[in-house]
């Protein structure tokens, strides 16, 4: 009998990988290019199969597992992030885990950078002075609209930028920050549940970036404190909620930005409104948001005029590029295959942690 392997997510042409395959029956959800899943086809498709292929939005729990029956030995997520998926119920029913960590590192680190820029140059106000028509209003006097800068020049004071999560896309963006912008000064937490591996690449990094001149692990209290630009690089879960709460933002300085590519239940978004619109700091760029995907006009991020103007918000594209979106669908897809194979994954979790 064929394996089944269900795919409810869009692995554009990745998908050949699996359906050239004539010893599987690939179940894909019809509108997987435009539209997520719809839970009730997950559930209903999932039954009997041996490999599931889902993203982030796929929550992947008791139900699914039981729906799936007991031949389901892979599931595969497109997405560095797995708090979508119950690894512990997966670890004590040996399904293997895939996911797409690495080959999404630089382009989520790009993203970063890009909405540091944003923020601090609070493009939501900046733009809208042209495309509300008040360009020619607009009184251009040397400090109007000026704003904190991130690169590091010989006459500005020290920048110091701070890590909330310090694995690989954190280290990406500092290579960034190092190399172009001339930051010199790191402070970070180590991220809950980083891999002793991740740590141990943070030491090195020291000696692989001339210019970084101190790059010191801190407690939350100095993070809050002494970061000119603070990058929320750390996964969801539980340990993680709202680490960015009011009395970390009250600590923060009020030209300080704050970004977010991390998960959005790691900032308290109504804690994040009022430290905008009462300037505790300076600017925000979210790349995620708690409430996502119920983020709209009426969003207490991007209701009022005094907050939305120092507030970029995008929904969730981090890895959105072409060529890592290709990546992450053909890694996802091989994990699924080696999965249902009895192999091992090329990039799988190690669920020795969750069992
Ligand atoms: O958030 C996106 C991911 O986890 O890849």
């Amino acid at each position: 009998m064929k394996k089944k392997i269900v795919v409810c997510t869009d692995l554009g042409p990745a998908l050949s990988l699996l359906t050239l395959r004539d010893d599987l029956d690939v179940v894909v959800w019809p509108d997987a290019v435009d539209t997520e899943c719809p839970r009730a086809w997950l559930l209903k498709n999932v039954q009997g199969a041996s490999g599931l292929v889902v993203c982030f939005k796929e929550r992947v729990d008791g139900e699914v597992i039981k729906a799936a029956g007991p031949g389901l030995r892979a599931v595969s997520t497109i997405s560095v992030g797995y708090d979508h998926i119950d690894l512990p119920l997966l670890a004590s029913r040996n399904i293997q885990v895939g996911y797409t960590p690495d080959v999404l590192t630089d382009a989520v680190a790009d993203s970063a950078v890009m909405l540091a820029l944003m923020a601090s140059r609070r493009t939501n106000l900046t733009t809208s002075v042209v495309t509300s028509n008040a360009w020619s209003a607009f009184q251009w006097t040397p400090f109007a609209l000026s704003a904190p800068q991130l690169s590091t020049t010989p006459f500005s004071a020290k920048r110091t930028v701070g890590f909330l999560g310090f694995g690989r896309i954190a280290q990406a963006v500092l290579r960034r920050l190092t190399f172009g912008f001339g930051v010199s000064d790191t402070i970070y937490t180590p991220r809950p549940e980083a891999p002793p591996q991740v740590m141990r690449d943070a030491e090195l990094l020291r000696g692989l970036m001339p210019n970084l001149h101190s790059l010191r692990a801190v407690d939350m209290h100095t993070l809050a404190a002494d970061s000119d630009f603070l990058f929320v690089l750390a996964p969801g879960g539980e340990a993680t909620r709202h680490l960015i709460d009011e009395s970390f933002l009250r600590r923060m300085k009020p030209t300080s930005v704050l970004v977010n590519n991390g998960r959005g239940s790691v900032v308290d978004s109504t804690a994040l409104a009022k430290a905008l619109k009462e300037g505790w700091i300076w600017g925000a760029g979210l790349d995620v948001i708690e409430e996502e995907p119920h983020v709209g006009v009426g969003h207490v991020l991007l209701a009022e005029p005094e907050v939305r103007e120092k507030c970029v918000v995008v929904p969730h594209l981090g890895s959105a590029t072409h060529d890592t979106r290709a990546e992450m669908a053909r890694l996802t897809a091989v994990n699924v295959l080696r999965g249902v194979d009895g192999e091992q994954m090329e990039s799988g979790l190690d669920l020795g942690r969750w069992q």
